[in-house]
This record gives C-alpha cells, sequence and structure tokens, in this order.
C-alpha cells in the first residue's frame, strides 16, 4: 500500500486541490473527513497529515475538530488557514476575528528557510483568504514567516514536528506553493515521489487477477473516458473473463455506435456484447416532456438491459465501474449531501440488484489522472480527449418530447458542431460542445418561401471538473459557419442561436 499524505477535510473549497497538488509531486495523498479517528487515519498509511482550511472559526462553539490523538502520533503535521488557527488554539494561542480581512495577493516575508521554505526566496506571493487571525502563539511555536497583515504567516513546533501557514500553497496563485508542498512532503515527511500511473497501473493488475480469480465481470461500456479506461485495466488483468456491454440506446450521436464497435474489437479485442435497444428506449420515452421522469425511465431501462444481458453470460460475479475520486470525495464530504438539482443517470443501483461484487479501478484517480491512466494502457487519443457525454444522451438534448424525428435532426446538427469545433482545432480546450433541439417553431424565409421550423441552440462551454463552468468565447467566423452549415444541411432547421449562459446559474446540459 501507498505511503503518502493524508488531508483532513475541513471543509474549505480548496481541499481537492491540496489532494491534486501532492499527487502531482507524485506522492499518493487522500482526503478523510476531518473527524476521522486516528485508528482508520493510520489505516492509509500516512507519511504526514495536512489540516485544510475551512470556513469555520476556531473560537465558534461548534468549531470543527479532529480526533485530538492526532496531534500524538508523531507524524508531521501542515495545518493550512483553518488549520493553522485550529493548531494555534489547541495549543493555547489566540485566534481573534480581524478588524481587516485579507483577499487576494499577499507578498510574505520569508525569516526561516531551514524546511517549510527551503530553497524560497525571501519575499514572495502568497494568496490569502481569512477573515480570522493568529494574534499569540502557543508555547514552542515560533514564526517563519510574516506578511503586512498577517505577523504569523507561517509558524511551526520543531518539537512537535508541527507546521502552520496562513495561505494557501494548494492554490496557483500562490507562486512557489507547490515547492512548499514539496518541501512539506519530501524534506519533512520524507514522501518517496513514485506515484506514478505506470506504478499505479501495475499494482491495479495484481490486485484485480487476486480479487477476481477465474470468475466472470461484466463491465457497462459507453465509449467515454472513464468506463472505456476501466474496461481496458481489468481486461489486461483478467482476459476474457470480461465482457463489456455497450447498450444501443438510439440517443446516441452520429456514427457513435460504428466508432465504440471498431475502437474496441480492432485495438482491444475486449469481447462486446452490443444491445440494441432502439426500440425500447424510444417507446418507454414516448408522450414524456419532464427532464426527471426522461432521466428515471433511462436509468431504469440501463439496469433492465444490463440485468438481461448478466444473466445470459452465466457465472458473472464482478460488475466493473468507472467510479472517480471526485465521486468518492462527495460522500464523504463534510459539506454534506447538496441539493438534487437532476438526477444523473447513474448505474449505481444495479449491483444491489444483481448482487455483483463491485469494481472501481478508478476510484482513487482524478479525471487528469484517468487521462494518463488511458496513454499508459495504449488507448487512442479519440478516447482519452473524449468529451464527456452523459449516459441519457441526446434525449435530456431534445428539449420536451424525444421522437425518431426529433433526434434525426439533433444527431446532423450536433454533428455538424463537432465537425466544425475539431477542424478550427478547438476540441480539446472545450469540455464540451454540442447541439440542443429546442420544441418551438420560429418564421424564416429561404429563396423567398416562407418557413416555420425548429430552433437549434449551440452550446459549448468552459470547465476543469464540470462543477462550474463558462460558455466558450468562439470565434465569430466559427459560429457563422456552424450556423450556416446546419441551417443549409439540416432539414428542418431554419434559425441557429448561441447559448452564453455559464453555470452557475445554467446549467451545461439544458435539462
Ligand atoms: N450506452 C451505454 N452503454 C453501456 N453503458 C453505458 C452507456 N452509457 C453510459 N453507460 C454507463 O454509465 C456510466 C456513466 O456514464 P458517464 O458518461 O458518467 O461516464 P463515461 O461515459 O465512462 O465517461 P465520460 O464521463 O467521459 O462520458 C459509464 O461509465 C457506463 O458504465
Ligand atoms: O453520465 C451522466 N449522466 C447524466 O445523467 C448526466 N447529466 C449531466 N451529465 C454531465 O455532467 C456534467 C454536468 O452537467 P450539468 O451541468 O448539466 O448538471 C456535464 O458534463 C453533463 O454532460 C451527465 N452525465
Ligand atoms: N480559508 C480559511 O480556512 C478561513 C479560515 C477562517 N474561517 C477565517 O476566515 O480566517
Ligand atoms: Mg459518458
Amino acid at each position: 500500500m501507498h505511503q503518502g499524505i493524508v488531508i483532513l477535510d475541513f471543509g474549505s473549497q480548496y481541499t481537492q486541490l491540496i489532494a491534486r497538488r501532492i499527487r502531482e509531486l507524485h506522492i499518493y495523498s487522500e482526503i478523510l473527513p476531518y473527524n476521522t479517528p486516528v485508528e482508520e487515519i493510520l489505516k492509509h498509511n500516512p507519511k504526514g497529515i495536512i489540516f485544510s482550511g475551512g470556513p469555520a472559526s476556531v473560537y465558534e462553539k461548534d468549531a470543527p475538530k479532529p480526533d485530538e490523538r492526532v496531534y500524538d502520533l508523531g507524524l508531521p503535521i501542515l495545518g493550512i488557514c483553518y488549520g493553522l488557527q485550529l493548531i494555534t488554539h489547541h495549543f493555547g494561542g489566540e485566534v481573534v476575528k480581524a478588524d481587516k480581512h485579507e483577499y487576494g495577493r499577499a507578498e510574505i516575508q520569508v525569516l526561516n528557510h531551514e524546511d517549510l521554505f527551503y530553497e524560497i526566496p525571501e519575499f514572495t506571493h502568497v494568496w490569502m483568504s481569512h477573515a480570522d487571525k493568529v494574534v499569540k502563539l502557543p508555547q514552542g511555536f515560533e514564526v517563519l514567516a510574516r506578511s503586512f497583515n498577517a505577523p504569523y504567516a507561517a509558524v511551526r513546533n520543531k518539537e512537535k514536528k508541527i507546521w502552520g501557514v496562513q495561505f494557501h500553497p494548494e492554490v496557483s496563485h500562490t507562486l512557489l506553493g507547490k515547492e512548499i508542498l514539496k518541501n512539506f512532503a519530501v524534506r519533512i515527511c520524507g514522501c518517496k515521489q513514485d506515484w506514478t500511473m505506470g506504478n499505479f497501473l501495475m499494482e491495479e493488475i495484481v490486485k484485480i487477477r487476486q480479487t477476481v480469480g477465474n470468475k466472470k465481470a461484466i463491465c457497462a461500456l459507453s465509449g467515454g473516458v472513464d468506463s472505456s479506461v476501466a474496461a481496458v485495466l481489468v481486461h489486461n488483468a483478467i482476459g476474457d473473463n470480461l465482457t463489456c456491454i455497450f447498450v444501443d440506446n438510439g440517443l446516441l450521436r452520429k456514427g457513435e455506435r460504428e466508432q465504440v464497435e471498431k475502437t474496441f474489437r480492432d485495438n482491444f479485442h475486449i469481447p462486446l456484447i452490443v444491445v440494441d435497444a432502439r426500440e425500447r428506449f424510444l417507446n418507454a420515452l414516448k408522450g414524456i416532456t419532464d427532464p426527471e421522469q426522461k432521466r428515471k425511465i433511462i436509468g431504469n431501462l440501463f439496469i433492465e438491459v444490463f440485468e438481461e444481458e448478466a444473466k445470459k453470460l452465466k457465472d458473472v460475479e464482478f460488475l466493473v465501474q468507472g467510479t472517480l475520486y471526485p465521486d468518492v470525495i462527495e460522500s464523504v464530504s463534510v459539506k454534506g449531501p447538496s441539493a438534487v438539482i437532476k438526477t444523473h443517470h447513474n448505474v449505481g443501483g444495479l449491483p444491489e440488484r444483481m448482487n455483483l461484487k463491485l469494481i472501481e479501478p478508478l476510484r482513487e484517480l482524478f479525471k487528469d489522472e484517468v487521462r494518463e491512466l488511458g496513454k499508459e494502457l495504449g488507448l487512442p487519443d479519440e478516447i482519452i480527449y473524449r468529451q464527456p457525454f452523459p449516459g441519457p444522451g441526446l434525449a435530456i438534448r431534445v428539449i420536451g418530447e424525444v421522437t425518431q424525428e426529433s433526434l434525426d435532426i439533433l444527431r446532423e446538427a450536433d454533428a455538424i458542431v463537432l465537425e466544425e469545433i475539431k477542424k478550427a482545432g478547438l476540441y480539446k480546450d472545450l469540455w464540451q460542445s454540442f447541439a440542443v433541439l429546442l420544441p418551438i417553431h420560429t418564421v424564416g424565409v429561404m429563396g423567398d418561401y416562407r418557413t416555420y421550423e425548429k430552433v437549434i441552440a449551440v452550446r459549448a462551454v468552459e470547465s476543469s471538473d464540470g462543477m462550474t463552468a463558462d460558455w466558450a468565447r468562439l470565434p465569430y467566423d466559427l459560429l457563422d459557419t456552424i450556423m450556416r452549415r446546419i441551417i443549409n444541411e439540416v432539414k428542418g432547421v431554419n434559425r441557429v442561436v448561441y447559448d452564453i449562459s455559464s453555470k452557475p446559474p445554467a446549467t451545461i446540459e439544458w435539462e
């Protein structure tokens, strides 16, 4: 098992970033809830512990606190922002509401270059985001750096192996943040920088072989990055005891089924069952206009189809899923469950009902790590850099009732959008780019005739994780080409609009 850094999450919006920065140093890192008991923390094999920031104030009654025994483990601790304030408070120092809040860029002066600031220049820029400040250090602590507003911008207690910083080394605005985190993880904690996707791959293959043995597994394959990487990884481990199931639900994009089939048959030789369920999905969606109802119908039908196929295969004991680390963290986050905006179609309901045991080889990885792993496994770029595509597919991009005719129109328009975006060299830079078919008709004039036809909305967004997004500032000429081609080539459309909503307040998909 990997030795690494355990991050205790006190609810900072940057907690995931801390883990990512540490992983970028090729050091394994995991996030646990702030109140995880030390016995559990130790199971994760830490060489050091980081306390994240957080929205609370340490002097409040219900301020989140860690298991106190964490201070006695003898492992180095680094507190960031709230983490620093927590340490100060715990050891008898003083934290108060500051008269001046400090948000944004600040300059620190480093006073001690021994460990945390090894090879960091005397003056450097950092990112601050705090309303409380440390005004008195506990006994045994010394100052390592100060800023104009924060006399205790960085502190340590060498004997107890505790460090704290008021600023956020994990955000990119802190110029040398990565070096500071490296000083903590490598110099102070002694972590080895051996967390690479190549190593991960070898270890994972051994693990999966041990778990599955000679039993059989299935994988629901969409052709997207996550399920493809999971499938190829597991296939490397157990060969033809893995069967992939790809469902053509009639809600796929133009040429998608053929492309996925070809890629998998030609490149990977993984046994693949393609289920033609087009009619079933279309029938089930007849007359349905409510987005949530569409999603539920599609989710349930997916499960039905998988169940049927799994039964036919005999002796299947395992289900492979492409669950990622952000999915896992969201379910342990201290912030608690968020409101349901959309029921994301999920095969998650599948395992319990089918009594299959789960294999989730990607559950420790971030999306960019999954892409790296995909490269390691030899997946072609067309899969690795594929934009995400939602399970309910075109059904949530045909606004209103889904019919064969509307799907055909959308498919053609969508293909043009993607083709032009690729031609312009923008495909990889965009999180997603696609077309949406609106349920209204508008008047147009084509070759002296009046037309009364449908509207296509073009959506293109930039995002790093799909949680927030901004509309892409596509060049006008590109938008013009897309408009011209859609109206000329797609029968039944006489108007094209561009969606300039960000998320929030809108969402990426229209339904
Ligand atoms: N047409 C399909 N056939 C079989 N399984 C599917 C299909 N569409 C979706 N799934 C299953 O649903 C899961 C979730 O879909 P999701 O789109 O989130 O992930 P993905 O397709 O693997 O990757 P990406 O997010 O890059 O599209 C997939 O991993 C896959 O297991
Ligand atoms: O597998 C999926 N099943 C779903 O039901 C689903 N709904 C939205 N998405 C994708 O999630 C990201 C965020 O989407 P929204 O901003 O529309 O909520 C975007 O990338 C969406 O494409 C889905 N993916
Ligand atoms: N970003 C943080 O961790 C903030 C800590 C604390 N709530 C403050 O305002 O100072
Ligand atoms: Mg997908």
